[in-house]
């Protein structure tokens, strides 16, 4: 494996040299909570841990290459004037406090105001959010925010249902629990029926 790691990372030379170095100390880092843990760093099947760690939280961090708006600015003219809506965009991120992961669903909808976006593009802010640091409301929010700067909609409503793994193999322990959030914008937020509305194309009720 690649001790060095100059791979991994692009810029200007002395961000890559800053990073490379970076990189050494989380390795280091991560071989003595190994250790600390009361395991030994040096045994086979841990060896490559550190490198292995190092890459898996580049890629669940690779949102912040990324500013996710830019995917919906690629608009097409359409007159639709009802609600659209992209739900089961399955997520992974990654809970801020503990760095443990939360996983499940964002359901994502809007009334557009003379202009319509790829419904991939939905998806893909989902995943430029996502794959940051997160808690489930900053997510919630920034993908609303997002549909509102961009499109200027009637109206955008985001539901997230999530599992937290920092509740369920520590601390509280309850692996059965899960955390729905929501976030609405104009007539979403203004009108119940809208809401309603949003809720009954669920697939299933949102708890
Ligand atoms: N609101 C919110 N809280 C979160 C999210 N992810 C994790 N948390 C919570 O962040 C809190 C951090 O609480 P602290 O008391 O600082 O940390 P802790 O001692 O490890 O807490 P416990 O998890 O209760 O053991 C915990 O209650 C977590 O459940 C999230 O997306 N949103
Ligand atoms: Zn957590």
């Amino acid at each position: 494996m690649d001790q060095n790691n100059r791979d991994l990372f692009s810029g200007e030379a002395k961000d890559v040299e800053k990073k490379i170095h970076q990189a050494q100390t989380v390795k280091a880092g991560l071989r003595e909570l190994i250790e600390l843990c009361g395991d030994d760093p040096d045994r086979e099947g841990l060896e490559e841990t550190p490198d292995r760690v190092l890459k898996a939280f580049l890629e669940y961090t690779e949102g912040y290459k990324e500013d996710p708006k830019a995917h919906l600015e690629k608009v097409f003219d359409v007159d639709h004037q009802e609600l659209v809506m992209v739900q089961d965009i399955e997520l992974y991120s990654m809970c801020e406090h503990h760095f443990a992961p939360f996983l499940g669903v964002a359901h994502v909808g809007y009334i557009p105001n003379g202009k319509i976006t790829g419904l991939s593009k939905i998806a893909r802010v989902v995943e430029g959010y996502a794959k940051r640091f997160q808690v489930q409301e900053r997510l919630t929010n920034q993908i609303a925010d997002a549909m509102e700067e961009v499109l200027d909609p009637q109206g955008v409503m985001v539901v997230i249902e999530a599992k937290h793994m920092c509740m369920c193999g520590r601390g509280v322990r309850k692996s059965s629990a899960s955390t729905t959030t929501k976030s609405v914008r104009g007539l979403f937020k203004s009108e119940a029926d809208h809401r309603m509305e949003f809720l009954s194309l669920l697939d299933r009720p949102t708890r």
